[in-house]
């Protein structure tokens, strides 16, 4: 079956060896390290390759997945302005909805202060001039976390948030994922940066909750990320809450659009 998928050129489903946990086309594992010298495989590495085989469909030639939408993991991405609440709301969605909060922006700190980490020089810059750093190092950290978690449902909170994230998470993940909806935290400038000082003056040890390096998050959010909101919100997958209101009364509203979307 494995010589048929690969002379056929067809797809079929396997699991690991591939960069995601979950199954993703054989045309597209070759391209993985792991199989990049596939040819030098002798028979028993080839046998365990078979038995990895989930499923095979001679009929499809492209290289999409064949797993079910159902199936695949719900992805809600998470925007607002720096400071809107998108952190605060995500632990309570956490608690009431059992999804899993992946801030890139948590992922990203946590490299940075990695020991041995090839991105943490570049990380640090970009974080405290406010610019958002290449989606090849943030993706990877995403897919990573959403690998190790085990987990099917993910709050993806602070991504995409430039058209870079929009078209490496698009080439990378889009696929392999169910994409539900932008949850959208709205609120004023002046609340973001208020709290952002505060969140500083609270000791939040962040290199970028001071007025300097707000500036320039704001400018990057005002230029880079509302375009994405606008991209998504065009195509009637953004839901927009509020942010402005206590966090409690901002999480009303964001428990009406879980239920209504039926978690
Ligand atoms: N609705 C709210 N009313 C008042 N304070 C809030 C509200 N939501 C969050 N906060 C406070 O504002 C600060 C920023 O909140 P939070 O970290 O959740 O924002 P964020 O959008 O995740 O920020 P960032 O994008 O900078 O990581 C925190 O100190 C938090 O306690
Ligand atoms: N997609 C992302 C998310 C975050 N960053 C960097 C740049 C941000 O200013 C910083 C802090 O993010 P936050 O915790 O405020 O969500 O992290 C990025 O480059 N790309």
């Amino acid at each position: 079956m494995l010589y048929a998928a690969i002379r056929s050129g067809g797809t079929y489903l396997r699991r690991d060896l591939c960069n995601f946990n979950y199954s993703v086309p054989f045309s597209v594992c070759r391209q993985h390290k792991a199989l990049q010298y596939h040819q030098f495989l002798d028979k028993s590495i080839l046998r365990s390759l078979i038995n990895k085989v989930v499923t095979y469909s001679s009929s499809t030639k492209s290289n999409k997945l064949i797993m079910p939408e159902e199936k695949k993991p719900q992805i809600v991405f998470v925007l607002g302005g720096p400071g809107a609440g998108k952190g605060t709301q995500c632990s309570k969605i956490v608690e009431r909805y059992h999804f899993v909060h992946l801030s890139a922006g948590d992922l990203l700190r946590e490299e940075r202060a990695r020991e041995g980490s090839e991105y943490g020089t570049l990380i640090e810059d970009y974080i405290r001039n406010g610019k958002i750093v290449p989606v090849e190092v943030t993706c990877s950290l995403l897919e990573k976390a959403m690998q190790n978690s085990g987990k099917n449902r993910f709050l993806i909170d602070g991504f995409p948030r430039n058209q870079d994230n929009l078209d490496g998470w698009t080439r990378q993940m889009a696929d392999k994922v169910n994409f539900q909806f932008v949850l959208f935290f709205n609120c004023n400038e002046d609340t973001c940066v208020e709290r952002c000082l505060a969140r500083g003056q609270g000791g939040s040890g962040r290199s970028d909750d001071n007025l300097e390096s707000l500036k320039k998050r704001i400018q990057t959010y005002n230029n880079d990320s509302l375009p994405i909101i606008k991209h998504y919100e065009q195509l009637g997958q953004v839901k927009q809450v509020d942010a402005n209101p206590s966090a409690e009364e901002v999480f009303k509203k964001v428990e009406d659009i879980f239920s209504e979307a039926g978690f």
